[in-house]
């Protein structure tokens, strides 16, 4: 019998990367691997280099060192647009919609930017309210005039115009009413379970550790300090890693 060595292969494979503002190295030699169907939760406290990491896994920020392969292909050297094709898209911190457009236009925006053919705007945007209904419900309506979770919820959407197998989430809860973060979890908890491999930053270390993770990795002054299974470890578990250097 021929087995598929592709099978069991990571979606996204990030190998000692190391992220520097010019003279500061802000990530060092960081490793991750996420793979379909799994929610990694990156943790650590302010500064720890969470947003350098994903910027550099997505191509916002170079590499000073190391290579992300994205389903199996070296992308290191790909920019951030050439990227999303290739099945990778980010929603980045503090809820990155335009305020003063409609729901349907910032989600169209996301469609072109993600270079969806126009023939299939339609059955995209009604994908997206199939996904999300309140979106639907509001679509000629501004983004401003949404709850923070339903911008949140339009940021998500935007990001998936582009149907990535890959998504990284930097911080969906800032800012938001515990209610909300439970509606943005759920949103994750069903991309997760149709398959896609998500990378969440996340400072809610007993939301992560509760449910929405299936791994966690701590990450203290730029080095990762633990990697485990959510499951095998506990909210001491992680301050630990936190706190340990
Ligand atoms: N544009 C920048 N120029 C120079 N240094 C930066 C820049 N952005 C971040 N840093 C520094 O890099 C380090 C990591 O910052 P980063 O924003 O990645 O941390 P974080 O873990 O995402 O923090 P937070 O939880 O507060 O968002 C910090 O020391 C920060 O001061």
């Amino acid at each position: 019998m021929t087995v598929d060595k592709h099978v069991d292969a990571p979606e996204l494979e990030v190998d000692s990367v190391s992220v520097a503002y010019g003279d500061l190295v802000a990530v060092w030699d960081a490793s991750l691997e996420l793979r379909a169907g799994s929610i990694t939760a990156l943790v650590g406290r302010n500064g720890a280099g969470k947003t350098t990491l994903i910027s550099g896994v997505c191509g916002l920020l170079p590499l000073r060192s190391g290579s992300v392969r994205l389903l199996g292909e070296d992308v290191t050297e790909v920019p951030p647009w050439g990227r999303v094709p290739r099945g990778m898209s980010a929603v980045q911190e503090g809820k990155r919609v335009f305020r003063d457009l409609t729901v349907r236009e910032n989600l169209l925006l996301g469609l072109r930017g993600n270079r969806v053919k126009r023939a299939q705007f339609d059955s995209a945007l009604a994908e997206l309210y199939d996904r999300f209904p309140i979106l639907g419900e509001r679509r000629d309506q501004r983004a401003a005039d949404l709850s923070g979770g339903q911008q949140q919820m339009l940021a998500i959407g935007t990001a998936l115009a582009s149907r990535p197998k890959v998504l990284l989430v930097d911080e969906p809860s800032s800012g938001l009413a515990p209610v909300f973060v439970d509606v943005v979890f759920e949103c994750l908890e069903r991309l997760r379970d149709e398959g896609m491999a998500i990378l969440l930053v996340e400072q809610l270390v007993e939301e992560v550790l509760g449910g929405i993770a299936d791994e966690v990795i701590v990450l203290e002054r730029g080095r990762v300090t633990l990697r485990d299974a959510a499951a095998n470890l506990s909210v001491d578990d992680v301050a630990r890693g936190i706190y340990s250097s």
